[in-house]
């Protein structure tokens, strides 16, 4: 969590084809929901399969310090006995957040509505993201805040109980704000209601009825077309569950990439989350000319999982149609790799939303390929991308390292790079990597010596 250590820059060169077998780790945004609805549930919730990512962890620190206690066992099923809802205890010390967005913003609605307060750090990056889309709706809802100008961490959020229970549209296609208002809700004697026009991930619908919140999840007439309606009904009881956490999409995704870029790649990925909310980057692969085969389609934990064959693939380029964005929100990074190496041009629009997350994503992987030599153009909401046709990148020169700005998937995503490229890409600091993924490298290094 502590990324204030020297940085650790690293080339990633091509390394031969990947294949074998390999399973990525566990859901972060099940994995943080499962450890928070466990940590409001009165008796034992069991996870197997949670992300050990730094993200993840610092929700349990938080969830501990608001009185949950939180177990990890020698075969790696964690164990959470819950406080009830409501019951929340008044930390005393700040939350930490780390660099993870998940965690502030979906606290900060479960400590609204209690009466207790919390001060929420982060790191460099955490600290300057928005927190004004969460702090909007939860002070409607009687919580108030002291937050840094322009409304960042570090904040002072004084909850509430009772709190009002509210009718909120979503401004912005934001599964974390509706979480944060929903999870407010769970405590809010009345029914929370959260519009949004634009659907994002159901995680947190799905988990609350799993520990049997009632929720109503509807479709209703709004001025631009059918908007989906949840309302939760508070205050609500939840039951411990016993919870198996599928594998990562957005972790599958660096790998999916990787393996339709370098030649000879035959890789399956097994326990991939395929949650129709989640899942569109493998479909705009496949639009691409990818080979991406589902196998032993299954329900894993509520959630539809499969194994996915990734075959090595010339891939053309394509105009994505803005309205999937939501579905593959933090699989843009990844997306422009395969584009730079694709045959034509790939045309992105509608990601406004990528400036704001660990890093400003447009700008930041706009520079990072042009040093490793693809062609790229930057507009305001997306980038267009000239693709090589299959041709190697050069790769980045001697001496020069692409600035990952504390972001993970940038990381990630020009590691893959620098597999399809003739002299390798070096990043400057793999130790962002751990939020979300801290077995990529291990995982790399195995399916490339296979
Ligand atoms: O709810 C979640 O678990 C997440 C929602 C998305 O953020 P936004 O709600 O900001 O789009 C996503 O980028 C993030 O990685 C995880
Ligand atoms: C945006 C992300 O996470 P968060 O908002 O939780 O920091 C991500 O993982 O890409």
């Amino acid at each position: 969590m502590n990324h204030s250590n020297p940085p650790s820059p690293k080339r990633f060169a091509s390394a031969g084809p990947l294949t074998g077998q390999i399973a990525v780790p566990g859901d972060k945004s099940i994995s943080h929901r499962s450890l928070m609805l466990g940590a409001l549930a009165v008796g034992e919730t069991r996870v197997t399969g949670l992300l050990e990512g730094e993200d993840v962890l610092a929700t349990a620190a938080a969830m501990r310090a608001m009185g949950a206690t939180i177990a990890r066992e020698n075969d790696g099923t964690w164990s959470i006995h819950g406080v009830g809802v409501g019951s929340l205890l008044q930390p005393n010390q700040a939350l930490a957040m780390g660099n993870s967005g998940t965690s502030t913003r979906l606290l900060m609605g479960l400590v609204a509505s209690h009466p207790i307060s919390a001060m929420f750090t982060g790191d460099a990056s955490l600290s300057g993201r928005p927190m004004g889309r969460v702090i909007t709706p939860l002070s409607e809802m009687g919580a108030s805040f002291e937050a840094s100008q322009g409304g960042t961490l570090p904040l002072m959020l004084r909850g509430i109980s009772p709190a009002v229970p509210i009718t909120y549209r979503l401004p912005v296609a934001s599964a974390q704000v509706k979480s944060a208002v929903l999870l407010a809700g769970l405590n809010t004697a009345g029914i929370s209601t959260v519009i949004e026009p634009v659907p994002t991930r159901d995680h947190s619908e799905r988990m609350l009825r799993g520990f049997g919140a009632k929720l109503e999840v509807g479709e209703e007439k709004g001025a631009n077309g059918l908007e989906r309606v949840i309302r939760i009904h508070g205050e609500a009881d939840l039951q411990p569950q016993t919870i198996t956490v599928p594998g990562d999409p957005s972790s599958a995704a660096f790998f999916t990439v990787a393996a339709l870029l370098v030649p000879g790649s035959d890789l399956i990925i097994q326990n991939v989350g395929l949650n129709p909310t989640r899942a569109a980057l493998f479909d705009v692969l496949r639009d691409m000319g990818g080979s991406i085969e589902e196998l032993d389609r299954r329900e894993v934990g509520g959630e539809p999982v499969a194994d996915l064959r990734v075959q090595h693939s010339a891939l053309t380029g394509i105009e994505v149609d803005p309205a999937v964005v939501p579905a593959m929100v933090d699989e843009f990074p990844i997306l422009f790799v395969a584009a730079s190496l694709a045959q034509g041009t790939t045309v992105t629009r509608g990601l406004e939303e990528l400036r704001v997350k660990e890093s400003d994503r447009l700008a930041a992987m706009a520079s990072a390929l042009i040093l490793a030599g693809a062609k790229v153009e930057e507009y305001g909401d997306g980038l267009v991308i000239q693709g090589t046709g299959g041709d190697p990148l050069p790769g980045t020169a001697d001496g020069t390292a692409i600035a990952t700005h504390l972001d993970h998937r940038i990381a990630m995503s020009m590691a893959v790079a620098g597999l399809a490229s003739e002299n390798g890409v070096k990043i400057d600091d793999t130790a962002p990597i751990a939020t979300s993924f801290p077995t990529f490298e291990a995982l790399l290094d195995s399916a490339s010596a296979q």
